[in-house]
């Protein structure tokens, strides 16, 4: 029979280490039991119960009110780490615990040379082998639909540089991060409900690099931050309507060749500014009441740039400037944190940009996701536990829980007016075709009517169409009377022949009239060459003086010798005579007219002073008795 002794179990000693490492496991587990029931830890599961716990996390979310929810995440070691023969300072225990030592070995399970360290909870540990999809859809896919439904969402990465900030947020072509798969999930979520409303996205991808803040999908000026009713603005960056995921791809990448990254000692690719994607989902729908609702919903994915120490990076003014506003804005952070946890009434949101674009996210109404991101090397095992440590801080800030921006619309003064327009329209137009319908029906009979009146052989009495007025015309009726139309027409017919008649008359008349004034001037140009003729034979006879006078009076007994006889032929002459305008007969009017007119010895028979009246009363008068006034009163003696 073998009995157990001291001895035995000295000559097998690996049985002997077996058995130690099974009493240490158990003792471990024991004290994690303890801690579970003291409190501090929550219970250990397997990593099929992932999800469950994660939903046991949500649900203590909502009983204890809105909070930032914290995941971490821990990359794998670096190929340089490796080979530099680096150790891993953290682990993982279970899906919302990690622990942390700075001399931690897998098989110091007394923790007897751990010096720093410590255990935190978090919402959720990503291990290194963790997947891109394992990490959006438990930290931000709830998120999206809140977004969809009009609530503010911001995820952002927190961490040390290098530790796998840009890997989450972007990731790689073949590993989407969380940015590009929340834009994928939102598409398809629109496109699956796109029967229940309209859906506008708008897309804006800023940068702040060294306290200035800049648009990355079109590059310009700095933009200046502003607080209107929505929160933080950058004023002037470019909101861009995006249709496709594909779009918003090309966007991203457009933007990513922007943004300021640098080689530095920790990362080959480090980023040097603090990058904010946000996206507005817009969304529209009517209720049973035909109101409009409006939702907004927006989400902010944020990239910070690395905490990092100055040895960690170059040594070189630019690289170590940007470091510092790296730093102090993280800093800013962390001041924000501590005062938002703290429940200070001043929250100093203002003192770097980071944090001002951060206040809807960490103090206002919005559902928040911090992701912090580790290295699990003890080389960065400061960086590692200050990260793990302000993570631990963020989890504890209370934000609002956030109601849906949601407006609801009412229906358009002006689309109410356009719909009574409408109808209006519709109704006269209704009416009008009644109208238009009537008027044909009736025309149809009038002329059928029309036909058979001509065709009858007994035109109708003229009492018979009198006595049927228009309007009595019934288009249902049977026509016992002809209509009046029909019997009209030829009297209007008459009337016009006769209108026609008396302008032609009148048309002739006046051509006569014409005629005869072109008569009366050819005989008027002769009479006046006539008596051209005698004037000159008379200044031959009787000298200069005499030739002078009958040239003066020449034309004035020409004129009035004249008239009279017309006016005695009894013809007619032209109305012009009589309607000639006082300018014409001004103007016609010679100097001499005008002083024989004003000699009082010329007395007009009708009161008028004009020469054609003297004339006429002397017809017989010689020219030359007008040489001198008062000349007309002595008729006939010049002659003798
Ligand atoms: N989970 C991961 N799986 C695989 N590789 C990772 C993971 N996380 C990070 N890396 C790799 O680690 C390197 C550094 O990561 P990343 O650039 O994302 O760091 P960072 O925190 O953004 O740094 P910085 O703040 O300097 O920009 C990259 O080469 C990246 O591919």
């Amino acid at each position: 029979m073998t009995v157990s002794t001291r001895s035995n179990s000295k000559s097998n000693p690996n049985r002997q280490q077996q058995g130690l490492k099974e009493k240490l496991k158990a003792l471990t587990l024991l004290y994690e039991q303890q801690k579970f029931q003291n409190g501090s830890f929550k219970p250990h599961q397997q990593q099929e119960n992932h999800r469950e716990n994660l939903k046991s996390n949500a649900v203590a979310r909502d009983k204890n009110g809105n909070r930032i929810m914290v995941f971490v995440r821990v990359r794998p070691l670096a190929k340089k780490e490796k080979e530099a023969g680096s150790r891993c300072c953290v682990k993982i225990v279970n899906s919302s615990h990690i622990y942390m030592t700075e001399f931690a070995t897998p098989n110091d399970y007394l923790r007897l040379k751990r010096v720093r360290g410590g255990h935190f909870t978090f919402d959720a540990c990503f291990s290194d082998s963790a997947t891109q999809h394992q990490v959006y859809s438990t930290s931000t896919s709830e998120l999206v639909e809140a977004v969809m439904q009009g609530k503010n969402g911001t995820v952002f990465c927190y961490g040390a540089t290098g530790a796998g900030k840009t890997y989450t947020m972007l990731g790689t072509v073949e590993n989407p991060g969380v940015m590009v798969l929340a834009i994928k999930d939102l598409f398809s979520k629109i496109r699956t409900r796109s029967y229940d409303g309209n859906h506008v996205v708008h897309l804006s991808y800023l940068e702040v690099y060294n306290e200035t803040v800049r648009d990355l999908i079109s590059p310009g000026r700095p933009l200046v931050l502003r607080e209107d009713k929505q929160g933080i603005v950058a004023a002037g960056l470019t909101q861009y309507r995006a249709y496709s995921t594909d779009e918003v791809m090309a966007l991203l990448q457009q933007g990513n060749r922007n943004r300021t990254t640098e080689p530095t000692r920790a990362n080959e690719t480090s980023s040097r500014s603090h990058a904010v994607l946000q996206v507005v989902v817009e969304y529209r729908v009517r209720d049973a009441a035909m109101n409009i609702i409006h939702k907004v919903g927006k989400l902010s994915l944020i990239d910070l740039a690395g905490s990092e120490r100055a040895l960690a990076t170059d040594q070189r003014t630019l690289r170590s400037l940007e470091g510092a506003n790296i730093n102090r804005s993280l800093l800013a952070l962390s001041s924000c944190i501590n005062a938002l946890v703290e429940g200070k009434k001043h929250i100093p949101y203002r003192n770097s940009k980071l944090t001002q674009l951060l206040k809807d996210s960490l103090g206002g109404t919005c559902n928040t996701v911090m992701i912090a991101n580790i290295s699990p090397s003890i080389l960065s095992f400061g960086e590692t536990q200050n990260t793990l440590h302000w993570a631990d801080r963020a989890k504890e800030i209370r934000t609002k829980a956030p109601d849906a921006n949601e407006d609801l619309l009412p229906v358009p003064k002006t689309e109410t007016d356009q719909a009574q327009l409408i109808l209006e329209l519709q109704n006269e137009n209704r009416q009008l075709r009644i109208q238009l319908a009537r008027q044909k029906q009736m025309l149809l009979k009038l002329k059928a009517q029309s036909l058979a009146a001509y065709s009858s052989p007994t035109p109708p009495s003229a009492s018979s169409f009198l006595s049927t007025p228009p309007t009595s015309i019934q288009p249902n009726e049977k026509q016992r009377t002809r209509p009046s139309v029909t019997y009209l027409t030829p009297k209007t017919e008459k009337k016009g022949e006769e209108i026609a008649f008396t302008v032609g008359t009148l048309y002739q008349k006046v051509k006569a009239l014409e005629s005869e004034i072109v008569r009366m001037k050819k005989d008027h140009s002769l009479m006046i060459k006539q008596k051209d003729d005698v004037i000159r034979e008379l200044s031959q006879k009787s000298g200069k003086k005499v030739t002078a006078a009958a040239e003066m009076g020449n034309r004035v007994v020409t004129r009035s010798s004249i008239r009279p006889k017309v006016e005695n032929t009894g013809e007619l002459r032209s109305p012009s005579h009589r309607f000639h305008s006082p300018l014409q007969m001004a103007k016609k009017r010679s100097f001499w007219d005008i002083t024989a007119a004003n000699s009082p010895s010329v007395t007009a028979l009708n009161g008028r002073k004009t020469r054609s009246h003297i004339i006429t009363s002397e017809p017989t008068a010689h020219p030359s008795m007008l040489l001198k006034p008062g000349f007309a009163k002595e008729k006939g003696n010049i002659w003798k």
